[in-house]
């Protein structure tokens, strides 16, 4: 970006009518791009008016291409910036009339779509990391699903376009780094071969992406998603806590209010483009935030049709959410949101996934969402409800397990691929973004197991009669460890038995029990939940227990003589297997099986 252009930019605004406050003035630089301070001390309301004949609409791109939707503006803008023929619209040489604002644009945007391979090894492991091959292929789709429509051939010569088509077509075969070589770095060193190539139209998304505001605010009768750029006033960078207010005028023309009260001489005049986290920043505007106050974890969860259809008719309670439930485009819209919070969904809704964001602020919102289904998802088959005590607590253990084992993945050291090193450079800024990226999601991890913690201390206080651990079993039950544990072991090596968790020795510990009719009168309830599963399951044993069983068994009871019976069967084991699965839960942080009373 060169300082002539901006300047030309902002004469070409005053030719135009575009008023900006007389206090404030534009500059550059390499970390911020282009972008707007105060002068002197500000007290009263920043307002920016930009006229309804400067502003890039759909209108345009119809009466360009015949058609007005978001797909074709990015068609329009690639044109005006990459076509070195006039682009004609009413008359007027649309690339001629906006020139000023086209020179001024970013050359790259820095979202990852365009990093090369070695960058993007930079982001292995993380939900953008895994993510943006799929991106890249849904933008790819948009571009195709245009270029390869015959109704529009008359706007571009396909033979010129055949690679990019053959990449589209051959996508999921094609390697990361011949994509990069191919197509994206085109689009990074911005020298796309024509106006309507994929590496065009890419670029075009970016600015799109990180540009665009919705239309409703200057037209409030148009479809929720349309979009329109916005010269000038799109110069202001973004502050989550910027007070911006947006607003159009009768004649169409759209208004910018800062309302930050006291600016000083030298401060960033800013806009607020939403509450959003570093991943949405870095990948639709390729920059990031350092200690993010709005960053979020995106928790994808794929589950079976069965499972979800079960969960939308018979369990209001459980929450289930896709991507539409978030911010979607550029700018959130309140009528997207409202369109997407009347629509019943269905099984279909969730072909990408269920979809929870935790906030790295207040994790616990979500937390409880996801506890609901993961109880929901370890409920034991029968009558337990994913309200049950025993299911709840699973639920958590095993949330709080996928969380950790997400943590370290993100932990873990990227192994960068010796060639890369070789063949391409390492960009420090986005050097930069990776690592400020990195951060946060595991901040939002870190603090997401501390809200699960919180929560099981909560549930552990609030039920500490109803659950009991092998710890306080043992203290409790003497005849236990003195005489039942030896009569069990009768004729097996003593050697051979040592018990390497509580579960193990939960098992056994039921096992005399039933098998001594010698529950503690403490415990009597555990003898009574014994005998309820017994006579509700008759002689249904599930297989994996019976495998789990097995394998137990033959561990704790093979004799070592033939001639000496064991004295605990197969069957008993069996037997206190199923009672532990429909009755205990594991804590992941001790490994401790925890029984639990109903
Ligand atoms: C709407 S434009 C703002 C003007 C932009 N700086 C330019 O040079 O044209 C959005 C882009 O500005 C940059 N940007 C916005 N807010 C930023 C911030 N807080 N920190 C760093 N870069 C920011 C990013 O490159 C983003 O893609």
């Amino acid at each position: 970006m060169s300082l002539e252009a901006l300047d030309s930019l902002l004469e070409w605004g005053q030719q135009n009518h575009v008023k900006i406050p007389q206090n404030v003035e534009f500059v550059y630089d390499e970390l911020r791009g282009i972008h707007c301070k105060s002068k002197d001390m500000v007290t009263d309301v920043l307002k920016f008016e930009l006229p309804h004949n400067v502003i890039l609409t759909g209108v345009l791109a119809e009466k360009v291409f015949g058609t007005n939707n978001t797909t074709w503006c990015k068609f329009l803008l690639a044109k005006l910036m990459f076509d070195k023929d006039a682009t004609l619209c009413d008359g007027t040489d649309l690339t001629e009339k906006f020139n000023p604002y086209l020179n001024a644009l970013p050359k790259v945007v820095n979202s990852p779509l365009v990093w090369n391979p070695r960058e993007l090894e930079l982001l292995r492991n993380t939900n953008l990391g895994n993510s943006i091959r799929g991106k890249l292929k849904s933008i790819y789709k948009e571009w195709y699903d245009v270029v390869s429509n015959m109704t529009n051939k008359k706007f571009f010569e396909v033979e010129t376009i055949s690679h990019d088509i053959s990449c589209y077509e051959n996508f999921e075969h094609i390697s990361s780094e011949r994509m990069y070589d191919d197509i994206l770095s085109n689009t990074a060193n911005k020298s796309p071969a024509v106006w309507y190539s994929f590496s065009a139209f890419l670029w075009s998304h970016l600015i799109f992406t990180s540009r665009a505001f919705p239309e409703y605010i200057i037209n409030p009768e148009c479809d929720p998603f349309s979009v329109m750029l916005l010269p000038i006033v799109d110069l202001l960078n973004h502050d989550y806590q910027a007070k911006a207010e947006w607003s159009s005028n009768e004649d169409r023309s759209f208004c910018y209010k800062n309302l930050n009260e006291n600016l000083k001489a030298g401060d960033e005049v800013l806009n607020n483009y939403g509450a959003k986290g570093n991943e949405e920043l870095l990948s639709g505007y390729g920059f990031v935030l350092e200690n993010n106050i709005c960053d979020s974890l995106l928790l994808k969860l794929k589950l079976p049709d069965d499972t979800i259809r079960d969960i939308l008719d018979y369990e209001p309670d459980i929450e289930l959410l896709t991507i539409d439930d978030y911010t979607t485009f550029a700018f959130e819209t309140e009528m997207a949101q409202k369109a997407n919070a009347t629509n019943k969904k269905t099984v279909e809704n969730f072909s990408d996934g269920i979809i929870y964001l935790i906030n790295v602020q207040n994790p616990r919102a979500t937390v409880l969402k996801l506890l609901k289904l993961f109880s929901y998802l370890k409920k034991c088959s029968g009558k337990e409800s994913h309200k049950d005590l025993r299911a709840r607590f699973d639920g958590l253990h095993t949330l709080r397990g996928a969380i950790e084992q997400n943590l370290s993945a993100m932990k873990s050291e990227p192994v960068f691929t010796e060639n890369y090193r070789e063949k391409y450079d390492l960009n420090e800024y986005r050097l930069y973004c990776a690592s400020e990226y990195r951060k946060g999601q595991e901040q939002v991890l870190k603090n997401t197991i501390s809200e699960i913690r919180a929560i099981e201390k909560e549930w552990l206080k609030e039920n500490k009669h109803s659950l009991l651990s092998i710890n306080k079993i043992l203290k409790n039950d003497t005849q236990f460890a003195e005489n039942e544990l030896s009569s069990l072991f009768q004729g097996i090596d003593q050697e051979d038995v040592a018990f390497e968790s509580t579960f193990d020795l939960l098992i056994i510990w039921i096992v005399a029990k039933a098998k001594y009719a010698s529950f503690p009168s403490k415990y009597e309830w555990v003898g009574k939940q014994f005998n309820e599963l017994h006579r509700v399951i008759g002689d249904a044993i599930d297989i994996d227990v019976q495998n789990d069983a097995s394998a137990f068994y033959e561990e704790f009871f093979t004799s070592k003589s033939e001639a000496i019976l064991p004295p605990v069967t197969l069957d008993e084991i069996q037997r206190a297997f199923m009672f532990v699965k429909y009755n205990c839960f594991t804590r992941v942080s001790s490994d401790e099986t925890i029984l639990v009373k109903k």
